[in-house]
């Protein structure tokens, strides 16, 4: 039911928008909780694509960037019908974009050098400066630089995004010294060129705490856990403020190592995941606990990004907690901290006490040249799509869209480095929302190499279960269930020689009204077993008709 406050009148005109039939159905859209509704007609046989579609043509937000939520469950089937979700008419959907934080910076030398930076639109002028000089020893001078753009000059408090208002322009940058530089006009006409002013930042001080949150005293925290908390403390100490990042749906900081250059760590509080009291994007709160996405709870996505990284055994061995970084997947460390701050949202004020305090996941911060949504899947080699997949089968991703994959490249190497993160919404109670962004590259239809086969062959989900008891997360017995269930899955289906694709199918819904083949499983070893027996007994009926299911399918 619309709520109070939707204003009545003429529905604005909506490229493209369905006239008044039977069939039409009117819809809000909120885009935040301090603007009013917008009312758009569309018809509940419409797919989410279609109003996707039409919201990028009437907003210019594009598809890929905008996440519909609708009664506490993001619409995330683009394929599915708007009806599929129960939307009627007078409903209202929360419109929630995925803003690309960073902007490509171009710095031109007259000298016919260029730079390239990817900065976050929320840093200033005075930040461009620092790595300016950062980069070439000559232009170390802050006090030089002055910057110009569009034959202005542009003072160090500016922000990145008041000067490029389109989100794709190339900022060029000229740099102009004196007497040395010529300067040369560019064709997108925005130039900034380099002379006097005091770009230092100000240290803002202030206290803070910052402290991992470890449930078992025997644990000691290895080398990769304790540098990530110590360059995040130390940018705090020197009074670089945490930046909330303006993508993702709750907050995300970013937060700043001490020279105010790099970021170290992403800090996510359990209060302000979406749905939770102080998410900063007002989505409203969750009625009845669950999550954005079916079969997880609000507050525990901190728990699960903290898991994903200690299940993420490295090829050597199990997570042991010792010396290496990174897993087989490549989840970058990530710890439970708690974490005093006035820079986080804190709706009813601040006040440096134990309240304010925020339980949350601290991610290492990984540099990257864009995301998956970037760029076409074409140039990821099969070896990173695959180590993807064996993580997101293992732990029922439901969450796996390509904004959640991180692109690098080392310098050294030509190839792209895909970085998993965002795994919030690993480990569900049940399969309903899993789905892959990768499911459809030409890599998943490429069977396991042999090394990964391996790795598969290793992992043992009561193991599992054990270390993440011993970190402290009792698995509830549902989600202890699905990573049995998904382990058993990719072990089985590997052994045979099955594709990525073939395996993840079997997880991921079709629809969203039809069941996916391991739900259906499911169901079947539910109806089977006897009330009152044992896990185990229901794990042997599984592993019995898992084993009949795939032995229908095509190698
Ligand atoms: N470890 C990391 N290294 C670099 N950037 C990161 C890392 N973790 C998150 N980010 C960036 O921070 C931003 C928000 O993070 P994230 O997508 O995890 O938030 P979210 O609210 O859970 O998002 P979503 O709505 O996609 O579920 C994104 O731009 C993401 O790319």
């Amino acid at each position: 039911m619309p709520s109070a406050g939707i204003p009545f009148g003429p529905l604005p005109d909506v490229p493209g928008s369905p006239h008044s039939t039977p069939e039409s159905i009117v819809i809000y859209l909120s885009f935040s909780s301090c603007s009013p509704v917008t009312p758009m007609r569309v018809l509940a046989s419409e797919s989410i694509a279609s109003v996707k579609l039409r919201i990028q043509t009437w907003k210019g937000f594009v598809v890929k960037k905008q996440k519909l939520i609708f009664d506490g469950r993001e619409l995330a089937r683009n394929n599915c019908l708007i009806g599929d979700y129960g939307v009627g008419n007078g409903h209202i959907l929360h419109l929630i974009l995925r803003l690309n934080d960073l902007r490509l910076i171009t710095v031109k030398t007259t000298f016919g050098r260029e730079y390239k930076f990817q900065v976050q639109q929320s840093r200033n002028v005075g930040y461009i400066k620092q790595q300016i000089a950062h980069r070439e020893r000559a232009l170390d001078n802050l006090h030089e630089q002055k910057l110009i753009c569009n034959g202005e000059e542009l003072e160090d408090q500016r922000l990145i995004e008041d000067i490029a208002t389109n989100k794709d322009a190339v900022i060029h940058l000229l740099i102009h010294r004196s007497a040395k530089v010529r300067t040369t006009p560019d064709e997108e006409g925005f130039e900034l060129s380099v002379e006097a002013s005091s770009a230092d930042v100000q240290p803002l001080g202030g206290s803070f705490v910052l402290e991992p949150v470890t449930m078992t005293p025997k644990i000691e925290l290895p080398s990769a856990i304790t540098n990530l908390i110590g360059t995040t403390a130390a940018g705090l100490v020197k009074g670089n403020p945490p930046v909330r990042s303006s993508e993702g749906s709750g907050g995300a900081y970013l937060m700043q190592d001490a020279s105010g250059l790099r970021f170290a760590a992403v800090f996510k509080p359990a209060d302000e995941e979406p749905m939770a009291a102080n998410n900063p994007q007002q989505l409203p709160m969750s009625r009845d606990g669950v999550g954005l996405k079916k079969g997880t709870r609000v507050g525990e996505g901190a728990l699960r990004e903290v898991a994903a990284y200690l299940l993420d055994h490295p090829v050597s061995g199990r997570r042991a907690f010792t010396g290496v970084d990174f897993g087989f997947s490549g989840v970058p460390p990530t710890v439970l901290v708690r974490c005093l701050h006035e820079g986080f949202n804190h709706p009813e004020g601040y006040k440096q006490a134990p309240e304010n305090m925020k339980i949350g996941s601290l991610q290492m911060f990984v540099d990257s040249i864009g995301n998956c949504e970037d760029m076409g899947p074409r140039a990821f080699p099969v070896e990173e799509v695959h180590k993807i997949s064996v993580l997101d089968i293992r732990l029922a991703n439901a969450d796996r869209h390509g904004g959640n994959i991180l692109v690098c490249r080392r310098e050294d190497e030509a190839q792209f480095l895909l970085v998993p993160i965002d795994h919030g919404y690993c480990l569900p109670e049940n399969f309903e929302d899993c789905t892959f962004e990768w499911l459809y590259w030409p890599q998943a239809q490429e069977p396991y190499d042999v090394k990964t086969a391996e790795y598969i062959k290793s992992l043992d989900a009561e193991e599992d279960i054990a270390l993440l008891r011993f970190h402290g997360w009792e698995l509830s017995l549902e989600c202890a269930r699905t990573l049995r269930i998904s382990t058993m899955l990719l072990k089985k289906g590997a052994q045979r020689g099955l594709s990525p694709f073939t395996i993840g199918s079997i997880m991921c819904r079709e629809t969203l009204r039809k069941r996916s083949v391991i739900e259906e499983i499911i169901h079947e070893a539910t109806r089977s077993v006897l009330p009152g027996s044992t896990e185990t007994t229901f794990m042997e009926c599984i592993s019995e008709i898992m084993d009949r299911r795939l032995e229908l399918l095509p190698k």
